[in-house]
């Protein structure tokens, strides 16, 4: 019996062998990708690698070897096409990229729409974004706040789109598939919840608590030591606030931000009720405009991936082969496709880096419906 040095040996000696294979055929690659950039064609060819990888597994023999080679070939194809996807890039192939660089956004003359009413957690982030005395309106949904920026009545919207205990604003992300709208920055503000109601309310009065669903779930710790309280989900916080002070009737509360307790004259009847001591809301900043600042860090897109075995792995490796830093991955059902979903990316980078731009490339050609949502 060979020892396992011998064996060694003859591995290593394989091994040589299959390194340079391994550079002649991505020698001949680069060939077939200097074509590819001279004749407009795409790089990657669904059907040839289908072809490729029934004809390597028919020529080795039993399961294990027939899966091993596939797999063996799903990477070495990978590995061509980015390599291809870098040559298209040099070649300044890139395909469509719109997106124009600003230096600043001109935040005194811009018209900003939040949702909610005065005092909404949403004119918070606002206001710590473009300033306390921005020229501002609300509306009452986030729907209406996407349309104001598409129509142009707005120039910038501020919209929740992820909580640091309640995680994803998910109508965000499908508003940002729906609507020809794009992040141009973020803001995170730390949130406080209060339970606030009418002056001079006792807690055992309280029948009903009215908030937003992510407030509410933010203050499940604290309203469920009142479990007889029943809970009603309205669109905001200070919305909520503002019902409590009209509907003058001490058996409800507003879970809320003290703001908004104050400007609709209601008491704060307990502070701080948020399971998190550190609850924080990163907003996004929206425009109907394809702009990025010039030292935006950060790309979210979102794409759809075929239903077979591989497809998310095969896409995300464009970001790990380009080195960049994947940072938040959430899915999104798709309407009418029962079981299929839409996954948002967010990695680091910004547009004019060569390293995204080869993974846009990519992904432009391997993923279903790309849109790059902003670089911001
Ligand atoms: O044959 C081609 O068109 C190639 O680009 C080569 C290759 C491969 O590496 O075999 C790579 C990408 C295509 O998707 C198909 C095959």
């Amino acid at each position: 019996m060979a020892t396992l040095e011998e064996l060694r040996l003859q591995l290593d000696e394989i091994d040589d062998q299959l390194v340079k294979l391994y550079e002649n055929r991505m020698q001949v690659c680069k060939e077939v990708g200097e074509f590819k950039v001279n004749s407009g064609r795409k790089v990657f060819d669904k059907l040839r690698e289908r072809e490729k990888l029934a004809a390597v597994s028919a020529k080795v023999s039993g399961d294990f070897n027939k899966k091993g080679i596939q797999e063996l070939y799903e990477q070495l194809m990978s590995m061509s096409r980015k390599l291809q996807y870098q040559l298209l890039v040099e070649a300044g192939a890139l395909g469509r990229l719109p997106f124009i660089e600003v230096d600043s956004l001109n935040k005194d003359k811009a018209r900003v729409v939040f949702q909610g009413v005065e005092g909404a957690y949403g004119q918070a982030a606002m206001q710590h974004y473009f300033g306390e005395n921005c020229n501002s309106f609300h509306v009452r949904t986030f729907r209406d706040a996407m349309e104001a920026i598409e129509e142009g009545s707005a120039d910038y919207a501020v919209l929740p789109i992820e909580n640091s205990s309640a995680g994803a604003v998910n109508e965000m992300y499908d508003l940002l598939v729906e609507f020809e709208n794009y992040i141009v920055a973020e803001t995170i503000i730390p949130i406080t919840h209060t339970l606030s109601g009418l002056p001079g309310t006792n807690l055992d009065e309280i029948k009903r608590v009215y908030s937003k669903a992510e407030a509410l779930m933010q203050t499940s710790r604290f309203l469920d030591e009142h479990s007889n309280w029943q809970q009603i989900s309205v669109v905001n916080t200070a919305i909520a606030a503002k019902k409590i002070l009209e509907d003058q009737d001490k058996t409800q509360a507003a879970v809320c931000s003290a703001y908004a307790a104050k400007v609709h004259g209601l008491s704060v009847l307990q502070d701080e009720i948020n399971d998190e001591p550190n609850n924080s809301t990163r907003f996004i900043v929206v425009t109907n405009q394809k702009i990025f600042l010039q030292d935006a860090s950060k790309i979210s897109i979102c794409f759809e991936v075929p239903h077979e075995s591989g497809s998310l792995y095969r896409i995300l490796s464009h970001f790990i082969y380009n080195d960049l830093n994947m940072t938040k991955i959430e899915s999104r059902p798709m309407e009418g496709r029962n079981w299929e979903y839409r996954f948002f990316v967010d990695f680091e980078g910004n547009m004019a880096d060569a390293a995204v731009k080869n993974a846009i490339r990519g992904l432009r050609e391997e993923a279903r419906n790309l849109k790059i949502l902003g670089n911001y």
